[in-house]
């Protein structure tokens, strides 16, 4: 397929998202591109996305390899979320959003949770940053630390400050730890900040998540049913943590205004590029954290501050273009994302502890 490029309107920590239009169709969609060489995470998310149909789950919209500028790319395609993301959303309004646009994307969430769920997956990831938003309200993004709930065995993935207990310590990472993260992107949008806001590096987050016994505040101005809600994603023995199912029947989301209301509430007044003449490119996403590691939670917390962690620090990020124009696209005859012409470039490498974070 020829596609052109367009600008970029996201960056994370493992890769680069553009807008990107077919020319023959004019549909307009987003590529999430990174170096071949580097982009076992991105091929993992296509494995995963490829295999899942949920509107509320970022629409998968196919992959190939190109070669720009003498480098290999790998690039994910993927429908264009025109809002950012829900912490952009968050960030727009400045505060806090109010409680019925916080249940309705809370329902959307646990949808999109449920079919990870029931397909026997689990997210690792999620946080305002990972859910996108768009006419048809919230989906879940961002599959690069997804897996199999049968692998969870050793690893462990996500950000710090959105890690359940039994993760930080590197126990287990199953449903459950989904679940505890969904309770912290509902206090994201009820606030306006990540959980734990007065801790300062990701080392201490996860030490008194793991170890304190402490739950993230709750701030006294939500409604009962809210309260509870959260409070049942937030145990901190996964065993009485609610399962999504069972979060589906809670009084806080059953009920629920239309998604339009939503819409007129949080998009009125938005700044997010809305087709592909607008050029607003949403802010870059340095503070995003993520961490995967295989070792026990003191081991990793010590690597963490030691000098064999592998830190994708500004220095060492992949250095992306910034496109102001829109380039053109060939496959350049490296068409097949899992053919076998991509083994000629890739070296196979086995990646077992990588930590990529920022001051949160
Ligand atoms: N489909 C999309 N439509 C619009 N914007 C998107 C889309 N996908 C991603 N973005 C933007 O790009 C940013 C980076 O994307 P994403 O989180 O998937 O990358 P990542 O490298 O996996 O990030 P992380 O640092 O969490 O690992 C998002 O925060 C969002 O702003």
């Amino acid at each position: 397929m020829d596609w052109t490029r367009g600008p970029t309107i996201g960056r994370g920590s493992t890769a680069t998202v553009s807008l990107a239009s077919s020319p023959r169709s004019g549909h307009v969609f987003a590529v999430k591109s990174a170096e071949l060489h580097r982009s076992e995470f991105l091929k993992r998310e296509q494995g995963i996305l490829s295999k899942l149909m949920c509107p509320q789950i970022v629409a998968y919209k196919g992959c190939d390899i190109t070669l720009e500028n003498d480098v290999l790319m790998y690039n994910l395609f993927m429908e264009y979320a025109p809002y950012g993301t829900l912490s952009d959303t968050v960030a727009r309004r400045g505060s806090g959003l109010d409680e019925v646009t916080v249940r309705t994307y809370a329902h959307q969430i646990l949808l999109g949770l449920n079919h990870l769920h029931s397909n026997g997956i689990v997210h690792c990831d999620i946080k305002g940053k990972n859910v996108l938003v768009t006419d048809h309200g919230a989906k879940i993004a961002d599959l690069g630390c997804a897996r199999m709930v049968a692998d969870c065995g050793g690893a462990i993935a996500g950000t710090p400050v959105f890690m359940a207990p039994e993760v930080a310590r590197g126990e287990q990472q199953g449903f459950p730890a989904d679940v505890w993260a969904l309770g912290c992107t509902v206090l994201e949008m009820i606030t306006g900040c990540a959980p734990w806001p007065d801790v300062s590096d990701p080392v201490s987050a996860m030490y008194r998540i793991g170890f304190s016994g402490e739950l993230p505040e709750i701030p006294g101005f939500v409604s009962d049913q809210g309260r509870d809600f959260v409070s049942k994603c937030l145990k901190r023995d996964p065993n009485e943590r609610w399962t999504v199912g069972e979060l589906l029947r809670h009084g806080f989301v059953e009920e629920l205004g239309s998604i339009s209301k939503v819409k007129e509430i949080e998009f009125s007044n938005s700044d997010s590029p809305t087709s592909v003449m607008d050029r607003s490119i949403w802010e870059s996403t340095k503070d995003s954290t993520r961490v995967i590691s295989s070792d026990s939670a003191r081991d990793r917390i010590r690597r963490l501050c030691g000098d064999d962690t592998t830190s994708f620090d500004d220095a060492n990020m992949p250095n992306w273009e910034w496109e102001e124009e829109w380039i053109s696209v060939r496959s350049n005859g490296v068409e097949e994302c899992n053919g076998k012409t991509e083994s000629d470039y890739v070296r196979k490498k086995e990646m077992t502890i990588v930590a990529a974070f920022t001051i949160l």
